[in-house]
């Protein structure tokens, strides 16, 4: 039988114009994808002979005690596949983003090959790999130094976790190619570093780490599961289905909030998204209830999908960069929609007219980035963030806290940088900077935050990770070879 080792990856996103307004169908928002990614690789998983195992394991080897087992199950009534975690040993919190993306995924796949009802799923390895800038880093984090070649560079510290799944032939860590460094020479940069705590402890760093995870997941499932005549990621038709599906599954992980900016450019990179109507998925059973499988393979393959993603209407000139900031704080986008939404309905007049000017802002910034107006993007940046300070003080909700009004304030004039916003919900998440992509002017902003930092007793660091237009794609396996069990 052919390999179907496959890895796909996601890119992160930042809402850099559109917060709140892109909810309503009647707006839009610009998001671009990011150069940070979620890499999912998907194998069988081969076991000594006459030892049968039917086990989907999903792991996220940066983190301690992160790997999942699964069981599956058929269930009655069309109501597709239950996967059900599967405890031994160390007690492992539950995953809800990768539970809830089996759930949905693999009934699908069930859906749409109906072989698998009979002979079932192989059992199959998954391994998740993030960008390190998705977290914060940690004082406590343990690396190790590792080979530079390749993907999987950085061994995690034992866990008491290792040591009880270290007999299983579906556990993986990466092949040991640690080569021997000297006490003065510096370890290499590992290009997926351990992150020295639990996935619930870890500080993210505010990229959207879910919508890229379950993305880049859903993607690698369909790509290993199914034959390329019914999934071919690299066609327009496989593009739709995967954003169909992951839509479908992050919306349920979520609690069906969030206007799927996130999903979408994790699909398909940087655009100018309006998202869909939130009756599509209302009619949707929950999956293993009767009938579930089918409505789900309908609405995938069918549905009145209504969202928009302009890709042409987004660009950057040539010399322009979108930064992150890490501020290390985290924010409560839910809580914010909320008071956000409960002005709007008792204001509609007001808000009629906040979201108005929001969105002609919107429609600025994606117009001078796109037609290389560089020289126009302050005019247009400061303006956009004031209209959002304005909706955050008639809502009573920090959009731009007063401490990063001040950051901004000052960083903006620095030379060599364009404008600045808390994108997306805003609060106390990522700051993203547009500005020179030069050294020169990043050189001075790294200096900037080093010196805001002290002075005000706080963590803010200008991230690596980039503003880029690509979408979810395959990777080349052989850059992956220390994560897979052969090869
Ligand atoms: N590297 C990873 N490995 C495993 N699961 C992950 C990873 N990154 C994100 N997740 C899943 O996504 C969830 C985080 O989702 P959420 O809090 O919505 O963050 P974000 O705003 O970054 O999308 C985690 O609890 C986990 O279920
Ligand atoms: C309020 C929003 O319009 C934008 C939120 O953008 P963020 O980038 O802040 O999102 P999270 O990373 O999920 O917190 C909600 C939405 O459109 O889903």
């Amino acid at each position: 039988m052919a390999d179907r080792t496959v890895v796909v990856s996601a890119p992160g996103k930042v809402l850099l114009a559109g917060g709140y307004i892109v909810l309503d169908r009647k707006h839009t928002g610009l998001v671009f994808g990011l150069s940070a990614r979620i890499h999912v690789l998907a194998q069988e998983i081969h076991t000594s002979e006459g030892v049968h195992i039917s086990e989907i394991v999903v792991q996220s080897p940066q983190f301690l005690n992160a790997t999942w087992r699964y069981g599956y199950h058929l269930v009655d009534d069309g109501g597709g596949i239950k996967v059900t975690q599967l405890q031994s040993g160390v007690p492992v919190d539950s995953n809800h983003f990768v539970e809830t993306t089996l759930n949905y995924v693999l009934s699908y796949i069930a859906e749409m090959d109906k072989r698998r009802r009979a002979h079932g799923f192989q059992p199959a390895s998954l391994v998740i790999l993030a960008d390190n800038d998705y977290y914060s880093k940690q004082k406590q984090s343990a690396e190790r130094p590792s080979s530079s070649s390749s993907a999987g560079e950085t061994l995690p510290p034992t866990t008491s976790e290792e040591h009880v799944s270290s007999n299983s032939s579906s556990t993986i860590r990466p092949k040991d190619e640690t080569p021997s460094t000297t006490k003065t020479e510096k370890p290499p940069r590992p290009r997926f570093r351990h992150f020295g705590t639990t996935l619930r402890d870890a500080h993210k760093t505010g990229l959207g780490s879910s919508a890229a995870l379950v993305t880049s997941l859903t993607a690698a499932l369909l790509s290993h599961y199914l034959a390329p005549s019914l999934f071919d990621l690299a066609t327009p038709q496989g593009k739709r289905v995967l954003h169909n599906l992951a839509h479908v599954a992050h919306c349920s992980a979520q609690g069906k909030i969030g206007s799927g900016f996130d999903v979408a450019s994790a699909v398909y990179g940087s655009c100018l998204y309006r998202r869909f109507s939130p009756t599509l998925l209302s009619s949707l059973p929950n999956p293993g209830e009767p009938g579930f499988a089918s409505a789900l393979a309908e609405l995938v393959n069918a549905g009145k999908w209504d969202c928009e993603i302009q890709k042409e209407k987004v660009g950057l000139p040539p010399d322009v960069a979108i930064r992150m900031c890490d501020v290390d704080c985290g924010t409560q986008t839910v809580s914010m929609v909320k008071k956000v939404h409960a002005w709007r309905d008792g204001n509609p007049d007001l808000a009629a007219k906040a979201y108005h000017d929001l969105q002609s802002k919107v429609d600025d910034l994606a117009r001078v980035l796109r037609e290389g107006k560089t020289e126009e993007i302050p005019a247009v940046m400061g303006p956009f963030r004031d209209l959002m300070r304005k909706l955050g003080q008639d809502c009573g909700v920090p959009i731009e806290p007063e401490s990063q009004e001040g950051m901004l304030n000052a960083l903006e004039k620095l030379d060599g940088v364009y404008g600045s916003v808390v994108p997306g919900a805003g609060g106390y998440d990522a700051a993203a900077v547009v500005m020179k992509d030069d050294e020169e002017t990043e050189k001075k902003v790294k200096g900037f935050l080093r010196e805001w930092s002290a002075k005000h007793e706080i963590q803010v660091r200008l991230m690596r990770v980039k503003g880029e237009t690509d979408g979810v794609r395959k990777e080349d396996v052989r850059e992956f070879k220390l994560w897979t069990h052969c090869c």
